[in-house]
């Protein structure tokens, strides 16, 4: 937590790099030749120094006030040692941002921060680094291989959470929703991506939560590379453990590569789990020489496969159990689907799509709108001339840009007035036959899966999973949440520090089987 960073310690260094930066001021920023608006709360020497090391629940209060302010205005930052920034809001200037990737990319700001945990990974990487781990990514994600996710391998995993639900479901025993959708998500990638065995109970998950935390840690506090000099013995060891726990993904994938006398491609029409299993290391391997860079990017991919999805879960269920008429909607959505089934009678679960099951599909998007799993961006002009954003705000070379997707989903000016609660039918249209659709929106206005090039390659794949997930645990549960009011849309659970959104102790509930 940025809670054990000493405050005060904190203020008087940003003090003395204030003053430093008054005597030799650099470039600013500018809209039509004046200063920007600053952003709420700024102070006079400090800047928003203190506003960014408090808890990131109140940070995230402080953005949204932030948007509403700002009326879609883009808003100055200033963090006295750290390069000039703005805080955007309009979906134009985002628009321009994605379409201009090769100007406004991760920058050494992020890439300083993230370089322990992702090294060359591909959240990490620029260029022909980035490009080859995308490709190699695409060809897990082929839509052959979504086909044997929907058909074979989810569903294997599925019915796996299902009986563990069903043998705790006497209404008393409280069970983690949270682990149940980790332990899904990380049986799915570990066997597709990597074909290894892997759970979620184990040193590794612990370690890289805590590595995820301390880097998260960095971006909100400017002096991270001193304090972390006395406080960072737990964030080196747990970087540790990850790294090598690449190196065992990555030897073991080798190990098996020998094995195969004679290595085949999978055929595209196959529907044999085993034939597709590691297809995403296998890729790796194919296209990049050094065994440490395959290691960086087996991990970088699971972290931003299964985390991701397992957290938009977490919430979408929390919300559900507090609007039990979208819960119904959803049953009612499925049983359209199975009509002359009971819930507790198994089903064929492949049959539970995105495309099958709009409304479902609509609960996803709604959570991910209120709790996107990487609630905050950061990019920087790596460009050595400035450059102008299309509401005219210009930025000398090195600014830094931020958007942070928890206040941009809950933006009165995009989603209107209604925009704080849970409605999953802002997502549908209606044809004239009553067939139900889901309206995309812009990247540039619900960012929650990135724009433009670096857009999220898993998108399909994480809306597979969890539209299968909701529509299966809806139909064969009741769920009791054990910590929460009732209609408190989620606004008393908070998310741990972390580079994505988990929920901080789980989603605690008492589970009853459907009859
Ligand atoms: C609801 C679930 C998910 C959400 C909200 C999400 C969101 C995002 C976002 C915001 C980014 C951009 C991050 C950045 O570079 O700053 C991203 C990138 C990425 N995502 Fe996802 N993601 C999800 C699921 C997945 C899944 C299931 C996979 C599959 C392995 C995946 C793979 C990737 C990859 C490889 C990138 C890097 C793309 C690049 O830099 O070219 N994601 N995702």
């Amino acid at each position: 937590m940025a809670a054990h960073v000493s405050s005060w310690a904190v203020a008087a260094v940003l003090l003395f790099l204030l003053i430093r930066h008054l005597i030799a001021p650099g470039k600013k920023i500018r809209r039509d030749g004046e200063k920007l608006r600053k952003a709420p709360d700024t102070l006079p020497l400090v800047g928003n120094g203190l506003t960014f090391i408090q808890d990131r629940q109140k940070l995230f209060t402080w953005f949204t006030k932030a948007e509403r302010m700002a009326d879609y205005e883009t808003l100055e930052l200033t963090v006295p040692s750290l390069p000039p920034g703005v805080l955007i809001h309009d979906p134009k200037n985002l628009e321009y941002i994605f379409k201009h990737e090769a100007i406004f990319s991760k920058g050494s700001f992020v890439k300083d921060r993230a370089w322990d945990l992702f090294g060359h990974g591909i959240i990490n990487a620029d260029g022909d680094m980035w490009r080859a781990q995308r490709k190699a990514g695409a060809a897990f994600l082929s839509t052959a291989n979504l086909r044997v996710l929907q058909d074979v391998a989810l569903p294997k995993f599925l019915k796996d959470r299902i009986d563990y639900l069903k043998k705790r479901s006497d209404g008393k025993q409280v069970v983690d929703l949270q682990d149940v959708f980790h332990e899904i998500t990380t049986q799915l990638m570990g066997k597709m991506a990597y074909n290894m065995e892997m759970h979620t109970n184990d040193d590794f998950t612990t370690a890289f939560d805590f590595a995820s935390g301390g880097t998260a840690e960095r971006f909100q506090n400017p002096l991270w590379f001193i304090t972390e000099i006395f406080t960072g013995a737990r964030l080196r060891k747990s970087v540790a453990i990850v790294k090598s726990y690449g190196d065992k993904i990555v030897s073991q994938a080798i190990k098996d590569r020998q094995q195969l006398s004679a290595p085949s491609k999978p055929d595209p029409t196959t529907t044999d789990l085993d034939q597709i299993s590691g297809t995403l290391i296998n890729s790796l391997l194919d296209a990049i020489p050094d065994k440490p860079t395959v290691a960086d990017a087996a991990l970088n991919y699971l972290s931003a496969g299964r985390d991701t999805t397992a957290q938009s879960l977490t919430w979408a269920f929390h919300l559900l159990m507090q609007t039990p008429g979208c819960l119904e909607e959803v049953r009612k959505e499925v049983n359209s689907l199975l009509p002359s089934s009971s819930p507790s009678d198994p089903i064929d679960l492949s049959l539970l799509t995105p495309q099958s099951l709009p409304y479902t599909l609509a609960v996803l998007y709604e959570s991910l709108r209120l709790f996107p799993p990487i609630p905050m961006e950061i990019k920087q002009l790596v460009s050595d001339q400035p450059a102008t954003l299309p509401d005219g705000t210009v930025l000398p070379p090195n600014s830094v840009l931020v958007w942070c997707l928890w206040a941009m989903g809950r933006s009165v000016k995009t989603w209107g007035p209604g925009a704080e609660s849970f409605r999953p039918e802002r997502w549908l249209a209606t044809d004239e036959k009553g067939k139900r659709t889901l309206v995309q929106r812009s990247a540039a206005e619900f960012p929650v899966f990135n724009g433009g090039p670096r857009s999220c390659l898993g998108k399909k794949m994480a809306e597979g999973i969890a539209v299968m997930v909701i529509a299966a645990f809806a139909r064969g549960f009741e769920f009791e949440e054990t910590e929460v009011e009732k209609g408190k849309l989620g606004a008393e659970r908070t998310s741990k520090t972390s580079l994505t959104l988990p929920m901080d102790g789980g989603l605690n509930v008492r589970v009853r089987e459907r009859r």
